[in-house]
Parts: C-alpha cells; structure tokens; sequence
C-alpha cells in the first residue's frame, strides 16, 4: 500500500455568517497510488470543493488533508505554494495556458519556477510533449492549437514537476466525444505506464465508464464508492 492522499473528515462551510452552505459534510478520502479515480455527482454536490481542499487551493472549516505523509491544512503562504509545485499537478476544465506561450514553453514555466537546469528542462519537455502526442506542436501557441491540444499541453504543464499526482476539474467537459476519448486513452497510457494516479471530477460518462474507482458526492457527502479494480480482484 502506497497512500498518496489521506483527507479526514472535511467539512467546508461557506457563508458561516449569513446563510450557511454545507459544501463538504465530513468527507473520508483515501487514495493510493496509482488510481485512476472519478468522482462524479449532481451540480453543487461539492466536486470542486474537495479537489480545491485536496489540492491546497482552499482551506477546510474542519478536517485535515495529508499528501504523502504531510499535513497541508494548516501550511501557509510560501510554504504551501511551493508544497503545490512540487507535488500537485492541476488541469482544468478551461485549460488555463499562458496564450502567449508555445506550448514548449507553456509546458516550462514551471520548471523555470523551480530553477531546473536547461538541460534538463529541455529533455524533459521533449519528453513530456511525445508522452502527450504533440510533439509536432512544440512551437504553437495555443489560439493555433484545437482544445484537445491545449488539454494535451495543459497535462504535460501538470506532469512536468513529477508531481504526485494529478488533479483534473472536469477535464473534458469543453471537448468533443473524439478528443475527449483520445485525451483519456491518453492519460490512462500514462497511468498504466508511469503509474501516474489521476483523480478527476466530471459529469462526462466517457470518464466515469473508464474510471477505476468512482466516487459519488451528494450533498456534500460520499454516497458511493466503487472499490478500485485491483482491490476488487484481491483474494
Ligand atoms: N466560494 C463560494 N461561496 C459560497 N458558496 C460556494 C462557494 N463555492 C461553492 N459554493 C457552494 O458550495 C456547494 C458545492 O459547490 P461545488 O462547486 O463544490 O459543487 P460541484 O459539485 O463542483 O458543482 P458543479 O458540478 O456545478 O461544478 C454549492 O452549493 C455551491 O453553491
């Protein structure tokens, strides 16, 4: 057993003051490494939530979350930030690329945020963008790119550092049914190869029928959980 994110008990309370909102209401969550892992539920059932807490983006009213051993709830300011740098690699339902950039160079970034020597940076981005089938796209930018592509790019940025794992909101919910399943033919490849743990929130079907685990948020709470694959086959 390798645990990579241990969350207990997450409550999130927003609007204490006024009317309060039960985002979370005491959420267990532990995910080893190596999962491919869907967590699905109605609008406002608290997905982003519970990514956001798991990343390090947003703070819980209760609880605690540990990646690798590390208690990043009560980490602040520079702390946290380069704890998330290091170690949580973030894709989003929008992509979020620099439009500036290439995507050799959007892929960078942050790289050159952790002062990697050139070399390295340079095999590795070389890498990365043959893992994530655009090497003939290094030097677009993204407005010159399709939105398959830019999610591409957008989980070769996430990969870059070796984080951890790998936290996508929605991931396809802007693309279309052809490359929605090529962008996940595409990441399951890395699970399997690089053993890479993905942890997604969607309401996208084509993501849930090719999770490993899925988890069913509803009112902030965890409904259902489908054992991983590896734990169902066990004995
Ligand atoms: N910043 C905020 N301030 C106040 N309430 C919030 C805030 N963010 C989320 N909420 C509320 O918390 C609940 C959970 O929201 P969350 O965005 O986590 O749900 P979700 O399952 O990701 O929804 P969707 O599928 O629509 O993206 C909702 O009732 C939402 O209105």
């Amino acid at each position: 057993m390798n645990t990579v994110i241990d969350a207990h008990n997450l409550v999130k309370i927003y609007d204490e003051k006024t009317i309060p909102v039960y985002a979370l209401n005491g959420v267990h969550l532990h995910i080893e490494r190596g999962e491919f892992t869907a967590i699905k539920g109605p609008s406002g059932s608290g997905k982003t939530t519970l990514l956001n807490m798991i990343g390090g983006l947003d703070e819980p009213t209760s609880g605690y979350v540990e990646i690798n051993g590390t208690n990043i709830t009560k980490m602040k300011g520079s702390a946290l930030i380069d704890f998330r740098l290091h170690n949580i690699g973030f894709v989003f339902q929008s992509y979020n690329l620099i439009p500036v950039l290439t995507a050799k160079e959007n892929i960078e970034f942050i790289m050159l945020l952790q002062k990697t020597p050139t070399k390295e940076r340079e095999t590795r981005v070389m890498e990365l963008l043959k893992q994530v089938g655009i090497a003939d796209k290094a030097n677009k930018r993204p407005p010159e790119l399709s939105g398959g592509q830019q999610q591409r790019v957008a989980v070769a940025r996430a990969l870059a550092p070796k984080p951890q794992f790998i936290l996508a909101d929605e991931p396809t919910a802007n693309l279309d049914s052809v490359s929605a399943g090529n962008l996940l033919d595409m990441m399951l490849q890395l699970n399997k190869e690089e053993n890479m743990t993905f942890i997604f929130s969607t309401h996208d079907q084509r993501v849930i029928e090719r999770a490993r685990r899925v988890i069913t948020l509803e009112d902030g709470k965890i409904v259902k959980d489908t054992a991983p694959i590896s734990v169902m086959h066990a004995g």
